[in-house]
């Protein structure tokens, strides 16, 4: 019976193409609230398909007019994964500039350095001590030039001693988020957008707000210091990430930072 269906190449193209898709929405909303909203989705359109086979006129057309008017709303609705989805599509492994650069040896001399982690997670230990709050975040693929222009630009190589003084208390500096872009503090006051998530705890204030914001709407990694209890807290893709021992907190930043 299947030799009367059609069954091309292209096809195959086809059917492997959507599977993929499929794959990545689902990678995306793993997790949110929007995945329930794609899943209300995909049964609506799979009953509609069904309706359509089996000739059902009206059912299909009003299932279809719902379909095709929401596409509108669907847009509003996920317009932060649609968001981090284009993110995902034009930060590939080809267009991460680190990774393209490191496989072209004889460019070495332009890889830009690796970033000092070490001095970075000491300054969060040293702050931690004083309980001295900080936010630093560390630029990856996407670029975060539109922050930049909300605080104040500096080029300083890192530095302990330098990040410690940026959030000492008394420093003009200390409010905000610094940013770190290969092994530079590129800024310093800087203003995140700050995450609207509902799964954070009250407890959590502005700083991790902020923290949680920047790392759900670009792929960048916070360190953050808490005021309250002296915490260094590891935040990627929006969450906390766990860790035990201060060597494993340095290990998943460096493996992050590659
Ligand atoms: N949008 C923002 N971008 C960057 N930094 C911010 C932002 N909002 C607040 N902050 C920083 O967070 C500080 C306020 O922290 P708050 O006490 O509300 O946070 P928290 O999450 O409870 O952290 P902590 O445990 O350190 O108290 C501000 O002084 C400021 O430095």
């Amino acid at each position: 019976m299947l030799e009367f269906i059609p069954f091309s190449f292209l096809d195959l193209l086809d059917i492997l193409l959507v599977a993929m898709l499929l794959y990545y929405i689902y990678k995306l909303l793993k997790g949110t609230v929007a995945i329930n909203i794609f899943i209300g989705i995909a049964l609506i359109f799979i009953i509609w398909k069904i309706t359509q086979a089996l000739k059902m006129e009206m059912l299909s057309s009003i299932l279809g007019y719902l379909l095709s008017g929401g596409a509108i709303a669907l847009m509003i609705v996920f317009q932060q994964e649609i968001r981090k989805f284009l993110l995902m599509i034009g930060t590939t492994n080809f267009s991460n500039k680190r990774s393209f650069l490191k496989q072209l040896k004889f460019l070495q001399s332009e890889i830009s350095p690796e970033i000092d982690t070490e001095s970075i997670l000491k300054a969060c230990t040293n702050l931690s001590k004083t309980k001295t709050g900080a936010l630093i975040v560390i630029e990856r693929t996407n670029s975060l030039d539109f922050l930049i222009n909300t605080g104040d630009a500096i080029n300083a190589l890192i530095n302990n001693v330098i990040l410690e003084s940026i959030f000492f208390k008394n420093s003009p500096l200390h409010d905000g988020a610094t940013i770190i872009r290969d092994n530079y503090i590129v800024a310093t006051r800087v203003v995140l957008p700050i995450s609207d998530s509902s799964k954070i705890p009250s407890r959590f204030g502005l700083r991790h707000r902020a923290a949680l914001g920047i790392s759900e709407k670009t792929d960048a990694v916070c360190l953050l210091v808490s005021e309250e209890t002296g915490e260094i807290s590891y935040i990627k893709d929006g969450e906390f990430v766990l860790y035990t021992t201060p060597e494993e907190l340095n290990e998943k930043l460096k493996k992050d930072l590659i």
